[in-house]
């Protein structure tokens, strides 16, 4: 009987910005406690996963020599993670094209493995369901389940526990892509220094309150002033040149500017889309980073392509 290999699967995941980080205390298992506002942006990376006699990984696009194509890949994690639960043997061919900043602070490698949990679980028919696979996800890092949920969510424990968060309308921003990375880990770590030395007891953000108002009302001019990220003043203490990004995009006209989770990237909001651009071609020429490109949120998490735009050239 001929057996039909399954077409190949393909998957757009989007990046994501913490609209709110607030870190608290380092846990015995070596996590902080977070409470942090997640919202997924219009950068993406795109994942296919077909059937094949051995594993591979490759990666193309943006960055692409600086993402490990073995078992250190998210993607593998993943593989490895479904397969387990599923009974396959995990031969499979990924390839990834990065459109999501590397060690950028936007969720690079957990969108990844997240896009393979949702390829794979269609490519082997697996009837796994979405809290399983939420589950699962939980299982590769902290930031995977928001990469499979998108849209906007309010994040805890270690931003594994999510729920859904009402945001009107569409954020616009421009994100300033750094010229090198940042370690999630190292940052945390700078942090926990930070405090340590600190005498007059460190600012940690409050509860969202404001930030989740703003975010219900639609409200640019409101939620800017409601961003804030625990981890930047230690990003900012690995990488002190961000101050100049930071400052560059507040000069070109931006309401406000974080740095995205642990950083590097710098992510700065707009009123809409036309001042996205016109804060994007300003910041450009500023020489504060290596590359700036427009994004703009909510948008959905990891999700396949439908086949007739695979193999489409855009
Ligand atoms: C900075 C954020 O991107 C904000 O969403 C996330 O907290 C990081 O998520 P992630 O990269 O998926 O992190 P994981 O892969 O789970 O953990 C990597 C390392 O980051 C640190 N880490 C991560 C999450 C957390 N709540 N506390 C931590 O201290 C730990 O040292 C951990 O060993
Ligand atoms: N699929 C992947 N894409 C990008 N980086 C990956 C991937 N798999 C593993 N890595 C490794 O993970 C490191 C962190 O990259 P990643 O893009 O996940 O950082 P990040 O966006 O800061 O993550 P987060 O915001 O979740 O902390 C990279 O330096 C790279 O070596």
């Amino acid at each position: 009987m001929l057996s039909v290999v399954p077409r190949p699967v393909r998957v757009r995941v989007p990046a994501k910005i913490n609209l709110h980080l607030g870190v608290g205390d380092l846990r015995d298992d070596g996590y902080h406690q977070l409470e942090t506002v997640f919202q997924a942006v219009s950068l993406s990376d795109e994942v296919t996963v077909a059937p094949a006699d051995r594993r591979s990984i490759t990666v193309i696009g943006d960055n692409a020599n600086a993402v490990p194509t073995d078992h250190t890949n998210l993607a593998w994690t993943a593989i490895d993670a479904l397969a387990a639960m599923t009974g396959h043997r995990g031969e499979v061919a990924v390839e990834i094209t990065k459109g999501i900043p590397v060690a950028g602070g936007m969720a690079g490698g957990s969108a990844d493995a997240a896009a393979v949990l949702v390829g794979l679980t269609r490519l082997w028919r697996s009837d796994i369901d979405r809290d399983d696979l939420s589950s699962v996800a939980a299982g590769i890092g902290s930031d995977v389940p928001f990469s499979l949920r998108g849209g906007t969510a309010l994040g805890t424990g270690r931003g594994e526990h999510l729920v859904g968060v009402l945001s009107r309308g569409s954020f616009h921003w421009v994100i300033a892509v750094a010229g090198g990375g940042l370690s999630t880990p190292e940052v945390y770590r700078e942090l926990d220094h930070l405090r340590a030395g600190s005498a007059t007891g460190e600012h940690r953000a409050g509860p969202p309150d404001e930030l989740l108002q703003a975010l219900a009302a639609g409200d640019a001019r409101r939620l800017a002033p409601a961003l804030c990220n625990d981890l930047q003043p230690a990003a900012l203490s690995l990488m002190p040149t961000l101050r100049r990004t930071l400052r560059a995009g507040t000069e070109a006209g931006a309401l406000a500017g974080i740095v995205s989770g642990s950083g590097p990237t710098c992510a700065f909001l707009c009123d809409d889309a036309d001042h996205a651009v016109d804060v994007a071609a300003e910041l450009a020429g500023a020489g504060v980073c290596r590359s700036v490109r427009i994004a703009s949120g909510p948008v959905p998490g990891a999700r396949v392509v439908p086949d007739e735009t695979i193999g489409d050239d855009r």
